[in-house]
């Protein structure tokens, strides 16, 4: 039997199986990779933005195909696969835009004695080889979110993607490749743990640019050594609903950044804390909102929420449902299971320190808090092991700068939930939710260091 097989999360049929890479492959790909400089150090900016402009054009011409490798492969509704190779454009055409605009700055030397008559011109160089390391809920986009500024930067890359999405990643190789992109500059394999292991300690790999969960992190920043490390991980992000805030709308946020993607998104809305006095209107909007939704095959364009990406993660998510109901929490809706769909789940009455609120919990659950007092509020959002995005709905804009300098996150969307994300913005968290930041312009940065000559 091959090392690994792709199963559809809806039907459970087998799309492809395979062997994983071992460590010879990776020695070759980073040979290669190391050859693939000459071709980087010899392309000016300008044709490596013309590259990632036919990139972003290819992307949207084959649109429709991604996205259904994509739904094939996840589980994703097609609605949300579309959604996704459209943000990927966006983040290929920014990384063109930014490929031409990487500036340095000058300095004078005569802002400190001794007096010395000296000017220095700082630039950016590339770091030389980069390992980009994906996860499997946003397969194409946050592949092009990495692979994009590292080749606008002038590096050459090592791509691993998550085994589940091998068939979305050899497109979009092929897609790179089609673009312009050498073979030396992109190289994708899927290696086993030690294989991946190897190459994330290899001293020809310079950066390590990972988005995933904790423990392969913590696996990755040992292995490392001496490298640059950036690090998209988990979230718990807290939507809040203050008393003075556009119910609609925070409703339209909850079901939007909750359910879509069947919950499995960093900056989903994990945590729904609502002020005590609209607790019942907003939970009335969002059971109605709820109950409405399509629920099944994730290639039928009405899905709203489809399958989890595997049995073992669905079991995980209905088991936290159940701890938290044996804990004494409340079913509004849903909680039922069909193979890896589970039905969007609202509850309420979750105790704090329940494994379904406490950790981050990645399927389509709704755990509502009510709270009485900003401080009150804080305390709680605060209170995880992460950092990533936060959102609230409120007219107070003296509160929502309140909160901005109080929740220990990377965003605060005001009248928006915290799954907002525009590509070019700067993207990431605080404390385990990650190091560094992504956004186009900010990962260049992140994949280059600073070179100064003077003269
Ligand atoms: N902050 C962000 O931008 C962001 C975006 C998407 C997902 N995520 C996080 O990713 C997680 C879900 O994705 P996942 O289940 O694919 O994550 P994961 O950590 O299991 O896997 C991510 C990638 O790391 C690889 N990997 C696993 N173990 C490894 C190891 N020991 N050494 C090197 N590589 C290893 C996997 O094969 C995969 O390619 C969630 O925690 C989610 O919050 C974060
Ligand atoms: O999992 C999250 C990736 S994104 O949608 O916030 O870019």
């Amino acid at each position: 039997m091959a090392d690994y097989q792709i199963i559809n999360p809806f039907g459970g049929d087998l799309i492809e199986e395979y062997d994983f890479a071992g460590r010879e492959a990776v020695d070759c790909a980073i040979d290669r990779l190391v050859e693939g400089r000459a071709v980087q150090a010899a392309m000016p900016a300008w044709q490596r933005s013309d590259i990632l402009m036919r990139l972003s054009g290819l992307l949207r011409e084959h649109a429709d195909h991604l996205a259904r490798l994509i739904t094939a492969e996840t589980g994703k509704t097609i609605s949300d696969s579309r959604v996704e190779i459209e943000r990927a454009c966006n983040t290929a055409l920014a990384s063109a835009m930014e490929a031409r605009a990487i500036t340095g700055e000058a300095l004078d030397s005569d802002a400190y004695p001794p007096q010395r008559e000296r000017i220095g011109v700082v630039l950016w160089k590339p770091l030389g080889t980069v390992m980009c390391i994906t996860p499997f809920n946003f397969p194409v986009n946050i592949a092009v979110h990495k692979i994009g500024p590292a080749f606008a930067a002038g590096n050459t890359i090592l791509f691993k993607p998550g085994p589940q999405n091998k068939r979305s990643a050899e497109f979009l190789v092929d897609l790179c490749y089609r673009a312009g992109m050498d073979p030396g500059v992109l190289q994708m394999l899927i290696p086993d743990i030690p294989a991946t292991s190897h190459a994330v300690a290899h001293p020809q790999v310079h950066a390590i640019n990972f988005t995933g969960g904790t423990a392969a992190a913590n696996a990755i920043a040992a292995a490392a050594g001496y490298k640059k490390l950036l690090f998209e991980l988990g979230g718990n992000d807290p939507l809040i609903v203050m008393e003075d805030g556009d119910l609609e709308g925070a409703v339209h946020a909850a079901i939007n950044q909750r359910f879509a993607t069947a919950g499995q998104r960093c900056t989903a809305a994990k945590r729904v804390f609502v002020q005590r006095g609209v607790y019942e209107a907003f939970t009335a909007r969002l059971l109605d909102a709820t109950t409405s939704l399509k629920v099944g095959d994730p290639m039928d364009e009405e899905t709203f929420v489809g399958p989890l990406i595997h049995t073992a993660a669905a079991d995980e998510v209905h088991g936290r449902i159940a701890d938290a109901v044996a804990r004494g929490a409340r079913v509004l809706s849903g909680h039922r299971r069909e193979g890896n769909i589970l039905w969007p789940t609202v509850i309420e009455d979750v105790p704090d320190d329940a494994p379904l609120v406490a950790d981050e919990t990645f399927g389509p659950v709704i755990p509502l808090r009510p709270f009485d007092t900003v401080d009150e509020l804080v305390t709680l959002a605060n209170d995880s092991p992460f950092g990533l995005q936060a959102g609230v709905f409120t007219r107070d804009l003296s509160l929502a700068r309140s909160l901005f300098n109080r929740l220990d996150v990377g965003l605060l969307a005001v009248n928006d939930g915290p799954g907002f994300r525009a590509e070019h913005f700067p993207f990431g968290g605080v404390k385990e939710s990650g190091v560094g930041r992504e956004g186009v312009r900010y990962a260049i940065r992140e994949m280059s260091f600073q070179k100064t000559l003077v003269i």
